[in-house]
């Protein structure tokens, strides 16, 4: 018995066909969605990712506008940029793509974007939010990976997750969108000793540490559900996960594939975000 796969691509087009439909809603009362994408710098990865998230935006009839400022931009001028942005009720969602210039200080930088608009998730208001169960906005990754164990019916309710790394864009985050679904939740991290002695006893395991092979097919209890964060390549400079998925999917109920996994499902919840910033902020 091989595990069972859940699909990011077929998944987040489900997802984004939900989303178009609620634009047409939105735009039928005369709203029409906007994303604004600010992007610092001329990293390669960055320019493709941001890429993505306009052609994403487009397809499903929101609004996206990419504005791109060189390197040397002072931080000053992009935190004037922000609060524009912020005034401009006819901008619904604020991206500002990281990593930012070494002379920023991104933290500063997110906490200018007004908490009504930060479809990334990241503000200190929006994971303050997160952390007493209040409405605001969920940080896109650990969104799409709650969003793939609801796909498949999976009921957290007394499970055991086991998160593997404690990041505030994915770590922290996840595990405490599974506490609120009354899962026991273990965060494992680069001082846990014995790791697998912690993923052995999981029902689910989130791998969310950007290494490679991390979670091998021994660490895994029979029928588990593996899901991988990981972005890594390859000795072929192929994209892979935390996860070594030929070795796991032998023992795993369910697993996600990287590519194909739970990055199309980051694009698709960015896009659930600014959607519902529109329609919270016309209400
Ligand atoms: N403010 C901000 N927000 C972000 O959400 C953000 C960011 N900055 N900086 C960079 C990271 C990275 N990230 C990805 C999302 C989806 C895929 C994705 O769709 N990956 C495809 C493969 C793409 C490929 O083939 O290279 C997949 O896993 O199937 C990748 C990377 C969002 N990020």
């Amino acid at each position: 018995m091989t595990a069972q796969l859940i699909d990011g691509n077929a998944l987040s087009k489900q997802v984004r066909a939900e989303v178009a439909h609620r634009i047409a809603e939105l735009k039928a009362r005369g709203v029409q969605p906007r994303l604004s994408i600010i992007l610092v710098g001329d990293d390669p990865a960055s320019q493709v990712y941001t890429r993505h998230k306009v052609n994403d935006s487009t397809e499903t009839g929101l609004a996206a506008t990419l504005e791109r400022y060189p390197a040397d931009l002072s931080e000053a001028d992009l935190l004037a940029r922000i609060r524009a942005l912020n005034a401009d009720d006819s901008v619904h969602g604020i991206l500002v793509q990281l990593p930012l210039p070494r002379h920023m200080d991104a933290h500063r930088v997110i906490e200018t974007i007004s908490p009504a608009k930060d479809v990334d998730g990241f503000h200190v208001a929006s994971a303050g939010a997160l952390l007493v169960g209040q409405p605001g906005f969920w940080p896109c990754t650990p969104y799409g990976c709650m969003k793939m164990l609801e796909s498949i019916g999976f009921g957290l309710r007394g499970k055991h997750a086991v998160v593997i790394g404690r990041s505030n864009i994915v770590g922290k985050p996840m595990a405490l969108m599974l506490l609120q679904k009354n899962a026991t939740v273990t965060i494992c991290h680069s001082a846990t000793p014995d790791l697998g002695a912690f993923t052995r006893q999981a029902d689910v395991i989130v791998a969310a540490v950007g290494r490679r092979n991390l979670v091998t097919a021994d660490m895994v209890k029979p029928g588990a559900v593996v899901i991988d964060v990981g972005m890594n390549r390859d000795d072929a400079g192929r994209l892979c996960g935390d996860v070594d998925f030929e070795g796991v999917r032998q023992v795993a109920g369910w697993i996600t594939p990287v590519p194909g996994g739970v990055g199309p499902m980051t694009r698709a919840m960015l896009l659930v975000n600014t959607l519902e910033a529109a329609e919270r902020a016309t209400a």
